[in-house]
């Protein structure tokens, strides 16, 4: 994994230092609130390790800080709260989409939902009745309704067509403009330069 840091004059919202393990090599880098931050690396190369390990999901060495404070220094479901990881298989632990939310999330997950041409009804249907599409759609709401400092996303449009690749893409620039810093691991070239300023390259740890 190539080492890069962040040569802004704006202050890290996420900044890792030295942040290894068994399968991520070294790293170091910043993002700022309003930034996004795109991962790229072959099949295997470590990308996903490397957000589970910001999210305090795998063990590792190294710090990250969230607006220069130590992870070590928040409970985990604190630093988890601020820092949201979502996978490119989101798990679901309860019926509807709808029974995820919390009831002061309830409204901002219907708007957040209809800037992704995702109905109410969706939310609140059987997700086994949900296509691949609109359950990444809906997990992209999940996320973003609990308001996080930090977003590690992990090919959050893999199965999405183009205009459901732009409305993610819109939401997720908004969702910057308003502070949000995000780490986004992405196959597409084109999508990490629509959206990211920076690119780390991840390769293998040997
Ligand atoms: N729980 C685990 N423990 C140890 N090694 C793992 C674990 N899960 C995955 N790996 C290995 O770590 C390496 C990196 O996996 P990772 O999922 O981070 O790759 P990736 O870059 O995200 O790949 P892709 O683009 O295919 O999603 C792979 O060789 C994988 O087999």
């Amino acid at each position: 994994m190539s080492i890069e840091t962040n040569l802004n004059t704006l202050p890290a919202r996420l900044q890792a230092i030295g942040l290894c393990s068994a399968v991520v090599a070294p790293v170091s880098f910043g993002i700022a609130a309003g930034e996004c931050l795109a991962v790229s690396g072959r099949s295997g190369a470590g990308k996903t390790r490397l957000l589970r390990l910001i999210a305090d999901l795998d063990e590792g060495g190294g710090d990250v800080m969230l607006d220069g404070v130590s992870r070590s220094r928040f409970p985990a479901p604190a630093w988890r709260r601020e820092v949201i990881y979502q996978s490119a298989e989101p798990a679901w632990w309860r019926p509807s989409v709808a029974e995820h939310f919390k009831p002061e999330e309830q409204e901002r997950a219907v708007q957040l939902a209809g800037r992704l041409a995702l109905p109410a009804d969706r939310l609140s249907a059987d997700i086994a009745q949900l296509s691949t599409g609109e359950r990444q759609r809906a997990a992209l709401v999940r996320s973003l309704a609990r308001q996080p400092k930090v977003l590690l996303l992990d090919e959050p449009t893999s199965a999405l067509d183009a205009d459901n690749v732009r409305r993610v893409e819109a939401l997720l620039q908004a969702c910057m403009n308003d502070g949000l810093a995000l780490m986004l691991v992405t196959h597409s070239q084109e999508q990490a330069a629509r959206l990211a300023r920076m690119t780390i390259q991840v390769e293998r740890r040997r």
